[in-house]
C-alpha cells in the first residue's frame, strides 16, 4: 500500500512549512482535525475575494478527509462588532452592520438583525453554489455574547483587561507573546501608516484594544457588569474557537489581512484566559485582486459569486459578459496557490469554464458509457492512469495545498477518459474506473459537482424549491428555533414571543412537537 502522504502547510506562526499533526483521535481511530477559520461580516453579499479564503478552508477539510482523517470545522458569521477602522488593534469608526442599515441598501430592512439575516442567507447559498463543506458549526457572535462576557470577566479577574469610563481594554503589556503572529509589537508598528489610534485617555497602553464597547445607543447592545453595549470583534473568534474546539486547536486560518490586528489579537485573549497554546498552525490567504488591487467590500471594487453566475435580468454583471457556471467560478477561485496573489480576469474566467467543461463531458461519457467490451489493455491502462492522476493531485493538495499541480493532475484524468470515450468508447469496466475517478477527484477538490447542491438560475438566496435556498432559510429558521428554545427555558416568554414574530415572517409555519419543534414553509 502507497504510504499516505504528510500534510504540508505554510504555518504563519513559524513562518515554515510544517506538517500538520492533529494531536486528537475520533472515535474511528483516525486523526481529528479541529479547524476554525474566520467567515465573514454579514453587512453584505460575500465578494468573490472572500470566497477564495472560504475556499482555502475548504480545501484543507477536503484534502485531510482524503487522507482519512475526520475534521471538526468551525466557521463563524460576524453580525456584530466589527468596526469599519479595523487595520488597528484598537479599531474605530462605526459598525460595518449599522453603517450598512443607514446607507441607501439598508432601508429595505427593518433593523440591522433583519439585515444581518439577509445576508446570513445570502451567504448560506452562495457557499452552496460554490459548493463549499458545509461546517460543523457555523456560531454567530450573537449567540454567544454570554460567553464572550464571561471571558471579559475573566481576562479582568485574571489582571489581563480594565475599565475605562468608554469600555473594557485587554491591556497588551500583560501578555508576553504578543506580536508573535504579525511582528507587530511596538506601539509605532500598530499606528497603521498615518492614520491615529483610537483615543480613550483612560487607556494605558496605546496598543490596548476593546474587549467591550460601552454603548447605550448601539443598535445591538447587552447588558454586562461592566455596562451596556457590544463585544469587540476580535474576541467573538478566539472565544467560540475555544468553546466549539478546544483550549489548543490544530489549525486557525482567515485572509491575509487577518494575522493582524484580528488573530494577533486572538491569541493574546486565548493564551492569557488559560496559559496553553490557542492554535498551533495558522493558515493566511493572499487577496484575490481585480486590477492589482485588493477586492474589497469597503472599496466597493467587488464582484459577488451572483454578480458572475446568474443573467443580468436576475441581477448578474453584463459588464463581465456571460455568466459562467458556478463550478467554473470555483476552479477559477482555487486555481492559483492561497499563498500567492491572484488577479481575477475575465479571461481567465472563460478558460476555467472550458475547462469545467472537460469534467462535465467525461462526466457524461462515463454515464453513459455502451457496456460493450472494448479492449482489457486499454481499460487497465486507463485505471492506471487515473490511479497516478489521482495520486499526483492529492499529492499536489498535501504540498502546502498547490492547487496548480492539483488541477493539472485531475485535468490529465479527465482528459484520459475524454480520449477514450471520443476513440474507441468507453466499456463498463472503464467507465467504473472513470466514475470512481471523478467522484474522488469532486471530494478532493469539489469541481465535478457530482454531489453539489442544486442552486436555482436566478441565484436567489429565497426562492422557492431549491435546495440552496431552502439551506439559507433553514439556517436561519433553525437559529432563530435555538434562540427561541433558550429564551423559553430562561422563561424569558418576551422574547421567545418576539423570536416566534420573526420565524413568522420568514414565511415557515412552526409545530411544536413532543420532540422539539419542526417547521414547514406556509
Ligand atoms: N480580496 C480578498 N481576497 C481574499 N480574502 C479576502 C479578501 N477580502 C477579504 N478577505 C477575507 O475574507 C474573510 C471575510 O472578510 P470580512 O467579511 O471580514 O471582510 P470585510 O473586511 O468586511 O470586507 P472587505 O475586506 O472586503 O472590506 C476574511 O478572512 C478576510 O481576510
Ligand atoms: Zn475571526
Amino acid at each position: 500500500m502507497p504510504e499516505t502522504p504528510e500534510f504540508r502547510l505554510h504555518n504563519t506562526l513559524t513562518r515554515q512549512t510544517e506538517a500538520l499533526m492533529p494531536t486528537e483521535t475520533a472515535a474511528s481511530g483516525a486523526p481529528l482535525l479541529r479547524f476554525y477559520s474566520c467567515g465573514p461580516t454579514v453587512y453584505s453579499f460575500a465578494h468573490v475575494g472572500n470566497f477564495r479564503t472560504f475556499l482555502t478552508a475548504d480545501l484543507v477539510v477536503r484534502t485531510a478527509k482524503a487522507l482519512g482523517w475526520e475534521v471538526r470545522y468551525v466557521s463563524n458569521v460576524t453580525d456584530v462588532g466589527h468596526l469599519t477602522d479595523d487595520d488597528v488593534a484598537d479599531a474605530g469608526g462605526e459598525d460595518k452592520l449599522a453603517k450598512a442599515l443607514a446607507s441607501k441598501e439598508g432601508e429595505r430592512f427593518a433593523n440591522v438583525w433583519d439585515l444581518a439575516r439577509h445576508y446570513t442567507g445570502g451567504l448560506v447559498a452562495d457557499w452552496n453554489r460554490l459548493n463549499l463543506v458545509e461546517p460543523d458549526v457555523r456560531p454567530r457572535a450573537t449567540e454567544h455574547v454570554t460567553e464572550q462576557i464571561d471571558a471579559v470577566c475573566a481576562l479582568m479577574e485574571g489582571g489581563h483587561a480594565y475599565e475605562t469610563e468608554d469600555g473594557v481594554y485587554f491591556h497588551v503589556p500583560s501578555f508576553e507573546g504578543y506580536g508573535k503572529l504579525s511582528g507587530n509589537e511596538a506601539a509605532d508598528a500598530l499606528r497603521d501608516g498615518l492614520r491615529e489610534l483610537v483615543q480613550d485617555s483612560g487607556k494605558r497602553d496605546p496598543r490596548d484594544f476593546a474587549l467591550w464597547k460601552k454603548d447605550p445607543g448601539h443598535l445591538m447592545q447587552w447588558h454586562a457588569p461592566f455596562g451596556k453595549g457590544f463585544p469587540g470583534w476580535h474576541l467573538e473568534c478566539s472565544v467560540m474557537a475555544q468553546k466549539y474546539l478546544g483550549t489548543t486547536i490544530d489549525l486557525h486560518g482567515g485572509g491575509e489581512d487577518l494575522r493582524f490586528p484580528h488573530h494577533e489579537c486572538e491569541i493574546a485573549q486565548a493564551e492569557a484566559l488559560t496559559g496553553e497554546p490557542f492554535s498551533r498552525m495558522w493558515i493566511h490567504t493572499r487577496f484575490l485582486q481585480v486590477e492589482g488591487e485588493k477586492m474589497s467590500k469597503s472599496k466597493g471594487n467587488f464582484l459577488t459569486v451572483r454578480d458572475l453566475t446568474v443573467a443580468p435580468e436576475f441581477g448578474g454583471r453584463e459588464d463581465w459578459g456571460a455568466p459562467v457556471d458556478p463550478l467554473a467560478l470555483r476552479l477559477l477561485l482555487i486555481s492559483g496557490q492561497y499563498g500567492k496573489p491572484f488577479n481575477l480576469t475575465r479571461k481567465a474566467l472563460e478558460d476555467a469554464a472550458k475547462n469545467r467543461q472537460r469534467y462535465v463531458d467525461a462526466l457524461d461519457a462515463a454515464q453513459n458509457a455502451s457496456g460493450a467490451d472494448v479492449d482489457r489493455d486499454l481499460a487497465a491502462g486507463l485505471g492506471e492512469e487515473l490511479d497516478e492522476a489521482y495520486a499526483d493531485a492529492l499529492d499536489g493538495m498535501t504540498d502546502d495545498l498547490n492547487t496548480p499541480v492539483a488541477l493539472a493532475a485531475a485535468l490529465r484524468g479527465a482528459n484520459a477518459i475524454l480520449a477514450l470515450a471520443r476513440g474507441p468508447g468507453l466499456d463498463a469496466g472503464m467507465a467504473g474506473s472513470a466514475m470512481g475517478y471523478l467522484q474522488s477527484i469532486d471530494s478532493l477538490l469539489g469541481i465535478v459537482g457530482i454531489d453539489a447542491p442544486d442552486v436555482p438560475a436566478d441565484g436567489a438566496s429565497g426562492g422557492a424549491g431549491s435546495s440552496a435556498a431552502d439551506a439559507a432559510l433553514g439556517a436561519e429558521v433553525d437559529a432563530l428555533l435555538r434562540e427561541r428554545e433558550a429564551a423559553r427555558a430562561n422563561k424569558d416568554w418576551a422574547r421567545a414571543d418576539a423570536l416566534r414574530d420573526e420565524i413568522d415572517a420568514l414565511g415557515v409555519i412552526v409545530m411544536d412537537t413532543p420532540s422539539g419543534p419542526t417547521w414547514k414553509r406556509a
